[in-house]
């Protein structure tokens, strides 16, 4: 079984133009093909701009419409793991924020739905409010590159570090958030709730942001690739821009072992304080 791998996170400059924005999508996957990359995460919200004003215009259904259609092709032609960030959905009138992974034969191999909702209020700074319009996914889910486990969050799912636990312990060894953080909550939390992810669970965590925009919603940025030791081993900035990461799984083994966390947790004990 092959371990080792690049992969390539595609921070992409999001505008109002659907075309563009699948134009501008296949333009960069072609690039980290062409730099080697076999696994390629677009960013939350990469057809559309960020906005519940804007869910209703933009949801697709799954996997009929122009988004999977460019996804399945790009993923095809370029023989690649693609895991198509996010776009709305809708099914049966109701709106979900969606993940689809694409395999190298261009079929559709996972749909996650968000399932914490982004509702937030800092007064002053960003008020936001995704259950307005959308509803939640219920379902954890994976998929598998090449014998590698891969569990799907998508942006504010990276707080709850319940989701990341259960995916650990159903045997992954990353785990795939395209995510749009904010320049308020961005620069306090981003980096540390990947690292914090990523060390809990002895995982490789890869967040994928849409490039800063002049305009409406300002996503953060940063994407980043953090290694199982909870080290940052690739990072952006706010441009558009393509991280590219060398993955070697026998990090995840090595760390495991040295510092067996997972052998010494006292479940005796959660049980009681769980039940209080
Ligand atoms: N798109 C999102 O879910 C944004 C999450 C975010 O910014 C946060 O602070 O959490």
């Amino acid at each position: 079984m092959k371990r080792c791998f690049r992969t390539a996170l595609i921070q992409m400059q999001v505008g109002t133009d659907l075309t563009k924005n699948l134009e501008n999508a296949v333009k960069h996957i072609q690039i980290a093909k062409n730099a080697g990359a076999k696994l390629i995460t677009l960013p939350e919200c990469f057809n559309s701009p960020y906005g519940t004003n804007f869910f209703e215009q933009y949801a697709e259904t799954i996997p009929k419409g122009p988004t999977c259609e460019m996804l399945s092709k790009a993923a095809k032609e370029h023989s690649i793991y693609l895991v198509g960030g996010t776009f709305p959905e809708v099914e049966n009138k109701r709106y979900y924020n969606t993940c689809t992974v694409w395999n190298p034969d261009g079929n559709l191999i996972a749909k996650f739905r968000k399932m914490h909702l982004f509702d937030i209020d800092i007064p002053g700074k960003i008020t936001f409010k995704e259950s307005d319009i959308l509803s939640a996914g219920n379902e954890l889910v994976t998929f598998v590159m090449e014998g590698i486990k891969i569990g799907l969050g998508i942006c504010y799912d990276l707080r709850f570090e319940e989701l990341a636990k259960l995916y650990r312990l159903d045997g992954c060894n990353m785990l795939i958030y395209p995510a749009a953080f904010n320049t308020t909550t961005g620069p306090m939390h981003f980096e540390l709730l990947q690292r914090a992810r990523a060390a809990d669970n002895q995982v490789y965590v890869c967040a994928v942001s849409p490039a800063r925009s002049e305009k409406g919603y300002k996503a953060y940025g940063f994407s980043q690739v953090t290694s199982p030791w909870g080290k940052v081993i690739a990072q952006a900035k706010e441009n558009e821009e393509i991280v590219y990461a060398d993955i070697d799984m026998t990090e995840c083994d090595e760390v495991r072992q040295q510092i067996p966390i997972f052998n010494q947790r006292r479940c005796d004990v959660y049980e009681i304080v769980n039940k209080i």
